[in-house]
């Protein structure tokens, strides 16, 4: 496949060169701002199963270049969608250690330090990520924004072993733990609309359901995430830091964004 990046010549503006649906509509991120919003009385809470992982479970944690990404196993899922969507994996977006604004989406004018995406698959109709990924009812991904605030216990779990995968392709086995911890307390309030994957090959397959609140992290867990990795390969002989792995904010065209709380 082509090679994309976050800047210079093969940045986000040339994607749509070799990834055409990244030129193309219901594309994501989005600023959501209040004008595009809709309360919607039925969307209710966003229902998790198994995201308790033991710590006799090992799970993958991984530098694709791109961000770092736990790898999950497909028991985990969300019932209280309109289908069941099993987890794949979870990654980050972030700014750099003198820029902490890294979010994809915006919410009134605001960029938090970074987002984190779990991104699930429809389960019900398909048997994989891979045959979801370009179908319309094919993802769910849960948005949560991160801020920089009190230390978080959970994140630390896998912080702490950023340096065993510096560099693109490298990875490690982390022992299990509760994915819940890295989602905000109310799984009620949270924002909905249809989008895209916001990297290559950018299809509009995916339910995006981005929670109000954000979560925290402390500075120095921002800072270790958003300078302990490279894009490069650890062979290469010019390092590239990984920093700066977010998309900036498409057009919401027509799109109207539900939101599930009043005030
Ligand atoms: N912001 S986002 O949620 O749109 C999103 C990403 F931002 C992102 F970086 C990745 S990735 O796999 O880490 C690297 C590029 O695919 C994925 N990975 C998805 C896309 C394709 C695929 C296939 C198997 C497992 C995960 C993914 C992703 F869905
Ligand atoms: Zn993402």
């Amino acid at each position: 496949a082509a090679k994309w990046t976050y800047f210079g010549p093969e940045g986000e503006h040339h994607w749509p060169k070799h990834f055409p649906y990244c030129g193309g509509s219901f594309q994501s991120p989005i600023h959501i701002s209040s004008d595009l919003l809709r309360f919607d009385p039925a969307l209710g809470p966003i229902v998790l199963h198994n995201y308790d992982l033991s710590p006799r479970e090992q799970l993958t944690l991984g530098n694709n270049g791109h961000s770092v990404q736990i790898s999950l196993p497909s028991r985990m899922y969300i019932s209280s969608l309109p289908h069941r969507y099993s987890a794949a994996q979870l990654h980050f977006h972030w700014g750099s250690a003198g820029r902490p604004m890294g979010s994809e989406h915006m919410v009134n004018n605001k960029q938090y330090a970074g987002e984190m995406h779990v991104v699930h698959f429809n389960s019900e109709k398909y048997p994989n990520m891979s045959v979801a990924v370009d179908k319309s009812d094919g993802l769910a991904v849960l948005g949560v924004f991160i801020e920089i605030g009190e230390f978080s216990p959970a994140f630390e779990t896998f912080l702490k072993f950023l340096n065993g995968i510096k560099y693109r392709d490298q990875k490690v086995q982390v022992p299990g733990f509760n994915i819940r911890d890295l989602l905000p307390t109310r799984l009620d309030e949270y924002y909905r609309y249809d989008g895209s994957l916001t990297t290559p090959p950018c299809y509009p397959s995916v339910l995006w359901t981005l929670f109000r609140s954000p979560v925290t992290i402390s500075r120095s867990q921002f800072v270790s995430l958003a300078t302990a990795l490279f894009s490069s390969h650890a062979q290469d002989s010019t390092p590239v830091p990984l920093n700066g792995n977010f998309r900036k904010p498409q057009q919401a065209d027509s799109r109207v964004v539900l939101v599930s709380f009043k005030q």
